[in-house]
């Protein structure tokens, strides 16, 4: 997904939030939006989102299915945890009938059973922020975008967000994560996208964010020319084993 040459204010005359913005996210990728409290960085994500439109410039090749979680869950609405989150699913493309199962395994997930029947407007912000996540979580998103994740979480949760990123980038999604906290080094792979003096610049991950490994299996016939592969792409080749039959 692309933004290009975008701009954006709140009010006609207003001055400019955003200007000449032009940044890329790939299949697989994350990025992490840095900048000091007022710089814009909500602004950013909720273009990328699509909750506003650009007044100049455009974004292009936005996913289908984007989740979007804002920085604070607007949790003043007549329904319960259950009723909020089936609406929900229903309105990203679940049916009637594959709705409740995909409630019930983030309900389970995110540790919200407890207040599955609970109206949202009774819910602590903590718990709110959750069903915030959860919402956006349903159908896997082709663009994750979270605005300051960490925030208001418990610790248990909080370890959860890496993981959750983790999972939507190995389905081929983009991330794109707010932090004014310093949180950033839970996800060490991510791009740095820094937003100052109504603009963005970019930093690539550096190799101080620490290495992974990643164990592939494929079949033997595959395995000399995956290893070629991997090679020619750039990666060191720690070992290949053969697996017993299974
Ligand atoms: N709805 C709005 N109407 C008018 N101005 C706004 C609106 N939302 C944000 N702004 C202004 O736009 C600028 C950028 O705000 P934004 O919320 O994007 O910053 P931020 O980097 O996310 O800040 P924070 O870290 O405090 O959340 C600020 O000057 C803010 O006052």
């Amino acid at each position: 997904m692309r933004l290009r040459d975008v701009w954006l204010r709140y009010t006609r005359r207003g001055p400019w939030v955003l200007r000449n913005v032009s940044v890329e996210i790939g299949p697989g990728q994350a990025a992490v939006v840095l900048g000091h409290n007022g710089a814009g960085k909500s602004t950013l994500l909720q273009l990328a989102a699509g909750v506003f439109r650009p007044d100049r410039g455009e974004v292009l090749d936005r996913p289908g299915r984007v989740g979007w979680v804002p920085e604070r869950f607007p949790a003043d609405q007549p329904f319960t945890v259950r009723q909020y989150l089936t609406a929900m699913g229903r309105m990203a493309g679940l049916s009637a009938a594959t709705a409740p199962a995909a409630v019930d395994r983030w309900v389970e997930r995110l540790g919200l059973a407890p207040y599955r029947e609970i109206p949202l407007p009774q819910l602590s912000k903590g718990t709110a922020q959750k069903v915030g996540l959860a919402q956006a979580l349903l159908v896997p998103p082709g663009l994750l975008v979270l605005d300051e994740p960490w925030e208001g979480l418990d610790a248990a949760s909080r370890d959860l967000v890496p993981v959750l990123v983790a999972e939507v980038l190995a389905d081929g999604g983009s991330v794109l994560v707010s932090d004014h906290r310093g949180e950033t080094v839970r996800l060490p792979g991510a791009l740095h996208w820094l937003v100052a003096e109504q603009t963005v610049r970019v930093e690539e991950p550096s190799a101080a964010g620490g290495m992974s490994v990643v164990e592939v299996v494929v079949p033997t016939a595959r395995a000399a020319g995956t290893v070629a592969a991997l090679r020619a792409a750039g990666h060191e080749i720690l070992r290949v084993r053969q697996e017993a039959d299974q």
